[in-house]
């Protein structure tokens, strides 16, 4: 070590020594009253050097190895404006989450505002300074965020800046989720007893943007899900619980499965697929109930065909005898119908469950329920209030088709177009028919082929119409004749065909 070297520690040590000798002195001879007054003067003079606050929130507290909420918070609210600002990020995909999340890099530093002040958030890594083994990442890697901002808006940045990145980072992280499809376990499934719903994951590609209904009536139903979901303080404010029911009903193939998926997507909300027939009484109803989350769905598919009408059906078969008991159809049919026997859920207990107290525990949930016959349903069970919109869905519109001609086949016009609107004028077909004639039937399948084919199909069910409307004819005048010639005569009830069964033979379903 040179001489200058030596001097300058020496002088260093001496003046530690000082240092601590007034320190001591300072202690020990001034009256503790002085002791408190100059310990605030000397905050002040440090604050007039350095006026800012930190907070630091760590990703594991010392004793817990569960990751802090607030960080992951904090961490997905910083997403986006780490992507924008940082010039190193991390990405990696985190559990239950379905896309590449992107996060600002250690030692990174990212700037906020929020009512117009400025904040600063950095990501500190600390590096242990000894080297240990450990399972959990809580005792290896530390990292915490550190939030600066000046002292003087103390108040707002604890107050409401910090709650409102923490409830918007956990809004973001709910959307990235994997959402989830639930269905309901058959209550005599011993290996599924403990669990009430069992889970896939959530897939479905169906969206708003790909349906083929009317575009008023599409935007009325967005508008209408969107001030449905950030409603919460209005239900609070009315006293009612946080919940609307939608009827989606109409002929099949018009696409109320589909909605449903699309609606789902939209809210990004879980769904719950409630098999009302697996259900064997109206407790068991309240515990599904019970079990399901905030912000989902909770769907019954053709509930027409789940209450109520059973006893119906039953009879319907028993009065066609022995006759057909070998048809397996119809025996599928019978066990099926079995099954609903078995199920006590009544029309009361549907109806409880759908507004009763239970229905108001959590958060936001849309009932949605789906029926190919509407009149069949009680209307005590679709009155509004509960099911608050019903929504018909129905044959395809020219609008409808070149939503269908935009999905399948890429296209926003063709010279076809103008036969094909007059066609769907005449002829009631499905959505799911037009889709179907859509799509291309080899590889080499252009859009031409796919619209030839449509028309075919359409001239095709046209004819059928015209056929079916002739014979319908006949078959009046017919029966106008008979009545004419035998007025007295007792004549055998006559099978009268609906005009709404025409269209459909004529459309095939
Ligand atoms: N309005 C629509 N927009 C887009 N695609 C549709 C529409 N309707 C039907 N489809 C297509 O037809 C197929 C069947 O539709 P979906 O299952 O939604 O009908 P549904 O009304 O639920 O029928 P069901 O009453 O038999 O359950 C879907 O896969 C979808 O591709
Ligand atoms: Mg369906």
């Amino acid at each position: 070590m040179t001489r200058v070297m030596k001097e300058l520690w020496a002088q260093l040590g001496s003046s530690i020594a000082s240092l601590m000798f007034l320190w001591a002195m300072f202690h020990r001879y001034f009256p503790r009253h002085l002791q408190a007054s100059i310990a605030r003067l000397y905050d002040r003079l440090s604050s007039l050097f350095y006026p800012y606050i930190q907070i630091r929130f760590h990703e594991f507290s010392r004793d817990s190895f569960r990751r802090n909420e607030a960080y992951s918070a904090i961490e997905s609210y910083l997403g986006s404006k780490s992507t924008k600002q940082a010039k190193r990020l991390k990405g990696n995909v985190q559990r239950n989450s379905k896309s590449v999340v992107l996060t600002m890099d250690d030692h990174e530093e990212v700037s906020d505002e929020f009512q117009g002040i400025k904040l600063v958030w950095s990501l500190i890594k600390l590096v242990p300074t000894t080297q240990s083994f450990s399972f959990y990442p809580a005792t290896s890697e530390k990292r915490y965020y550190k939030l600066t901002f000046h002292m003087k808006y103390r108040e707002i940045i604890t107050g409401s800046y910090l709650k409102y990145v923490v409830e918007e980072g956990q809004a973001i992280a709910f959307k990235n989720r994997q959402r989830k499809l639930y269905t309901n376990n058959p209550s005599h499934n011993s290996y599924s007893s403990r669990t009430l719903w069992s889970h896939v994951v959530f897939e479905h590609p169906g969206s708003f943007e790909t349906m083929a209904i009317d575009q008023k009536k599409k935007e009325e139903i967005m508008d209408d899900l969107t001030t449905f979901s950030k409603a919460k303080e209005y239900y609070a404010r009315i006293g009612k619980a946080w919940k609307r029911g939608y009827l989606l009903y109409g002929p099949p193939g018009t696409g109320k499965s589909t909605m449903i998926a699309a609606i789902a997507n939209f809210l990004k909300y879980d769904v719950y697929d409630l098999e009302l027939t697996a259900v064997k009484s109206n407790t068991e109803l309240r515990k599904l109930l019970i079990e399901t989350s905030s912000k989902s769905i909770i769907v019954i598919e053709d509930i027409d065909c789940s209450l109520g009408l059973t006893g119906q059906r039953k009879k319907k078969n028993q009065k066609d005898g022995n006759k057909e008991e070998t048809d397996p159809i119809k025996k599928k049919e019978e066990e099926e119908d079995g099954e609903r026997q078995n199920s006590k859920v009544t029309l009361s207990g549907l109806l409880n469950f759908i507004d009763g107290i239970w229905s108001s525990s959590g958060g936001e949930r849309l009932i949605i329920f789906t029926t190919n016959y509407v009149k069949k349903l009680d209307p005590a069970l679709i009155r509004r209030g509960r099911m608050d919109k019903h929504i018909e869905l129905s044959y395809c519109s020219f609008e409808a088709f070149k939503v269908l001609a935009k999905n399948y086949l890429n296209i926003e016009s063709h010279p076809f177009f103008e036969t094909i609107g007059s066609l769907l004028e005449e002829i009631s077909m499905t959505p799911a028919d037009v889709a179907e004639n859509l799509m291309p039937k080899t590889i080499k399948g252009d859009s031409e082929t796919c619209l030839e084919s449509l028309i075919q199909a359409l001239e095709a069910a046209k004819k059928d119409s015209i056929n079916a409307k002739e014979e319908l004819k006949l078959r009046a005048a017919k029966d106008s004749k008979g009545e004419e010639s035998s007025a007295k005569e007792t004549v055998g009830e006559k099978e009268p065909v609906a005009e709404e069964e025409v269209k459909e033979k004529s459309i095939g379903i």
